[in-house]
């Protein structure tokens, strides 16, 4: 389907159904605050007119003083409503959005600009608070407010109602659409570049050292200055098109005022009195409020439905394995690969051709081969983050397809090359959300040759990890281990876990290794000999 501007603003419009009380709320609060607005000029005006002629005008100016008071409460109840519905439905988008990244992850991930979500997580979604407060209900007020205008001069002469109506057109729709055809694809073209300027900048912070050491960082900034001169001009020439909306409003508004006076005059022949003419000129002048918040909206709605696209297309992306929700859930008695050949989703080329590998229960397997070569993607493959291309993974005789994926979940303990440290303790970082005792805990770190370090800290256990206290390459690698001995799968897969390890913490983690294998299964992968001198068979790929 054709990816048009409007497609997004509408599915995003379909979320507002179950908030269509608080919608209708806006819409009458809204609609009856610019009517009080507007009735406090034309009352006043009537009403002078009354006393010019020595009529009573009192009614009229109680009507300016109910007008002028209920003015206030109104646009903030309107307000309200408005608000309550976007941080409502930003809240509801929100977490529909991390529940597609869970969704995703990790295999979809792998591959994005880590930035760039960033942006759209927080940037994107906090745009869409235009299209819910800003745009909905004022599109439903301009439309309601202007058809009582429009009526209300009708009073006087249908002539001046069609004069009315057609400026209103213009102001709301006319110029407006112009200018969002003018500022589409440069308003796409700012969100882009905001989101690619996050990606370089979040890049340059992770890669600070690597930067500073290749003398990278003055070209680096050098880039950075650029895209932000290139989006400054970029934001300049939108604000530029916005003022030349700005412009063509007001010269509209003033033609439509003055036209008004004209013509009302003229008409004076048929009936209009003078007082009437003040009156509908007044109701002219006074009535543009809604309709000119409208075409305030054109230009900022251009990047609002920028940011809905990309938001639904996250949320639309669907993932490379889906989640098996009501598998089988078997106990481990075995592991195999049988015939499989794997192409990464974005790769062209297969890094596993026809393979094989049978891991029997309560062995070490080890797997040797070079940098490049598909390790990883074995273990990857294993813990279900891919699908196998052609082949089958098979878990205990079982389809890896059919088994449940939180048991399968449950049966692995995965630990990946890197290990990503959450802001927390560092007990809270072993469980990692498992729940397990502090004696659990101090169980696995020992396994993991970690104890002795955390003993060091003055608060232990308890330290906060990433605020001051920074760990060592060697130290985060025990500590994912760690987490693996307490999560205690039946199946570990470990990934280059001795990488960054001395000859003495490799031993010790070796060994509890050794030890638990009597009633666990390791599939290890490593670069060392030394490590995999623990395996009861090498495999060479
Ligand atoms: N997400 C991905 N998308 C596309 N290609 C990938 C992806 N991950 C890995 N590859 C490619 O697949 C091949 C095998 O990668 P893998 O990580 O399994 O190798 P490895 O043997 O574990 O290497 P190393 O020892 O360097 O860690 C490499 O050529 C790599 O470029």
């Amino acid at each position: 389907m054709k990816k048009t501007k409007i497609n997004p603003l509408l599915r995003l419009l379909k979320l507002v159904k179950p908030l269509w009380p608080a919608m209708l709320a806006a819409i009458f609060l809204g609609t009856a605050g610019h009517l009080a607005a507007s009735f406090v000029t034309i009352s006043a005006v009537m009403a002078a007119g009354k006393l010019f002629a020595g009529q009573a005008a009192t009614s009229l100016l109680i009507l300016v003083l109910i007008c002028g008071l209920a003015r206030g409460p109104l646009h903030y109840g309107e307000h309200y409503f408005n608000h309550l519905i976007a941080f409502k439905l930003l809240a509801l988008l929100r977490v529909k959005l991390f529940h597609a990244l869970r969704r995703l992850s990790p295999a979809k991930l792998e591959g994005k600009n880590k930035g760039e979500l960033l942006a759209l997580i927080t940037g994107d979604i906090e745009l869409l608070e235009i299209f819910y407060a800003h745009t909905i209900s004022p599109v439903a007020i301009a439309s309601l407010y202007t058809l009582c205008m429009v009526y209300f001069i009708g009073h006087y002469s249908w002539l001046l109602a069609f004069w009315a109506l057609a400026f209103y057109l213009i102001v709301g729709l006319v110029i407006p659409a112009v200018n969002a055809r003018l500022t589409s694809l440069p308003g796409q073209a700012i969100r882009e570049k905001i989101s690619r300027l996050s990606g370089f900048v979040l890049d340059s912070i992770k890669g600070s050292e690597e930067i500073r050491q290749f003398g990278q960082g003055q070209k680096r900034l050098e880039n950075l200055q650029k895209a932000d001169q290139e989006l400054t001009k970029a934001q300049q020439r939108l604000a530029a098109l916005g003022n030349w909306q700005q412009a063509a409003t007001t010269l509209a508004i003033q033609i439509a005022s003055a036209g008004m006076l004209v013509l009302s005059l003229l008409l004076r022949k048929h009936g209009m009195t003078l007082a009437g003419s003040l009156t509908v000129t007044a109701t002219m002048m006074s009535s543009f409020g809604p309709v000119v918040a409208l075409s305030a909206l054109s230009t900022s709605l251009a990047q609002t439905a920028a940011s809905a696209q990309r938001v639904l297309d996250i949320l639309d992306e669907e993932p490379v394995v889906s989640e098996n929700e009501s598998g089988e859930e078997p106990t481990f008695s075995q592991a195999d690969l049988q015939k499989v050949t794997f192409t990464y989703p974005d790769g062209d080329q297969p890094v596993l051709k026809d393979f094989s590998l049978h891991i029997p229960k309560g062995k070490i397997i080890g797997i040797h081969a070079p940098s490049g070569s598909g390790k990883s993607t074995i273990l990857k493959l294993l813990a279900r983050f891919y699908d196998a291309s052609e082949g089958q993974v098979s878990i205990s005789n079982t389809d890896i397809k059919k088994i449940k994926t939180s048991a399968l979940r449950q049966l692995e303990s995965y630990v990946p090359q890197d290990t990503w440290l959450a802001s927390e303790t560092i007990e809270a970082n072993i469980k990692l959300g498992q729940a397990a005792t502090r004696a659990e805990v101090i169980q696995a770190a020992k396994k993991a040759s970690l104890h002795d370090f955390i003993l060091t800290l003055t608060e232990g256990y308890d330290t906060k990890l990433g605020e001051g206290q920074q760990l060592s390459a060697g130290q985060k690698q025990r500590l994912g281990i760690a987490r693996a001995f307490l999560h205690d799968g039946d199946l570990f897969l470990l990934d280059e876990i001795t990488a960054n390890l001395d000859a003495l913490n490799e031993g010790i983690i070796l060994k509890a290794l050794k030890e638990e294998s009597q009633d666990k299964t390791i599939v290890i992968v490593s670069h060392r000999l030394s490590t995999l001198a623990i395996a009861d068979q090498i495999i060479t790929l």
